[in-house]
């Protein structure tokens, strides 16, 4: 059997993709694996290098400051590198695809899509757009869906309550914010565009996007 079609999730940063991604993995442990992208920024309160979420000890000390639910939701795994280091390791050609996003590097390498599909899960791939436009000039063949806030309005409200931003990072995350909402909206991009207003209903229309492919890798699996 040919492996399962990857997803690419992306859409403006505090869209909900981490928060839709998670319940997701946690649904269907076993179906999807996650691409674990490499990036120069610094880890938040929750978020351990590499391998999954090792909550405690960062978060004893994070929840005297943060709400815990939200340093769950906004934690998400990466390997957490150097510019040096990602700059080199790109230029060895260890990257599928690479972008500058708010001031730092962030990669997919090939590494880490490989080490899903060896498995054959379906792979996801949590990008920025200018990653999504580089995607397409590769042959991985995903499903592309764009996770979309409301309003702009409601998305700086939610970034403000994560608590994960200094101002800086935030003011430029709503203007990348502002660049995606546009680029989404008018190209043929992305295969679906979810609105992410009530949470359980974004989660059922994405469910509902990926069910033929989640039921593939169920009926493989029983086989
Ligand atoms: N191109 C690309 N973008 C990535 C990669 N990993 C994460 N991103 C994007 O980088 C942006 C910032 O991610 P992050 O720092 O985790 O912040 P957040 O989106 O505010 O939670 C998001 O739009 C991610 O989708 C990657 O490997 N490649
Ligand atoms: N439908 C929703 N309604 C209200 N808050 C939400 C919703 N979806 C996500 N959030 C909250 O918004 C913030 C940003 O979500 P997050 O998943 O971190 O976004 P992203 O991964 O796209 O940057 C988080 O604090 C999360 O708990």
């Amino acid at each position: 059997m040919a492996g399962p079609r990857p997803v690419v999730l992306s859409g403006p940063s505090g869209a909900g993709k981490s928060t839709l991604l998670k319940r997701l993995l946690k649904e269907y442990e076993g179906v999807f694996g996650f691409s674990v992208s490499h990036t120069t920024r610094n880890p938040r309160p929750g978020e351990v290098n590499g391998k999954g979420l090792k909550y405690l000890p960062i978060l004893l000390e994070a929840t005297t400051l943060l709400p815990l639910a939200d340093v769950l939701s906004s934690a998400r795994d990466y390997h957490y590198v150097t510019r040096e280091a990602m700059q080199k390791a790109i230029d060895s050609g260890e990257f599928i695809e690479n972008a500058e996003f708010s001031g730092n590097i962030y990669g997919t390498s090939k590494a880490s899509v490989q080490d899903v599909q060896a498995k054959n899960l379906i792979c996801i791939l949590d990008i920025d757009m200018q990653g999504v436009k580089n995607i397409k000039k590769t042959d991985l063949n995903p499903i592309y869906v764009s996770i979309q806030p409301p309003s702009m309005e409601i998305l700086e409200k939610r970034l403000r309550d994560r608590q994960t931003e200094t101002e800086q990072s935030l003011q430029k995350r709503l203007e990348a914010a502002r660049i995606d909402m546009e680029i989404s909206k008018e190209s043929g991009l992305f295969d679906v565009v979810i609105i992410n207003d009530d949470l359980e209903e974004a989660y059922g229309k994405l469910k509902g996007v990926l069910i033929e492919e989640i039921n593939k890798v169920q009926d493989a699996q029983k086989s």
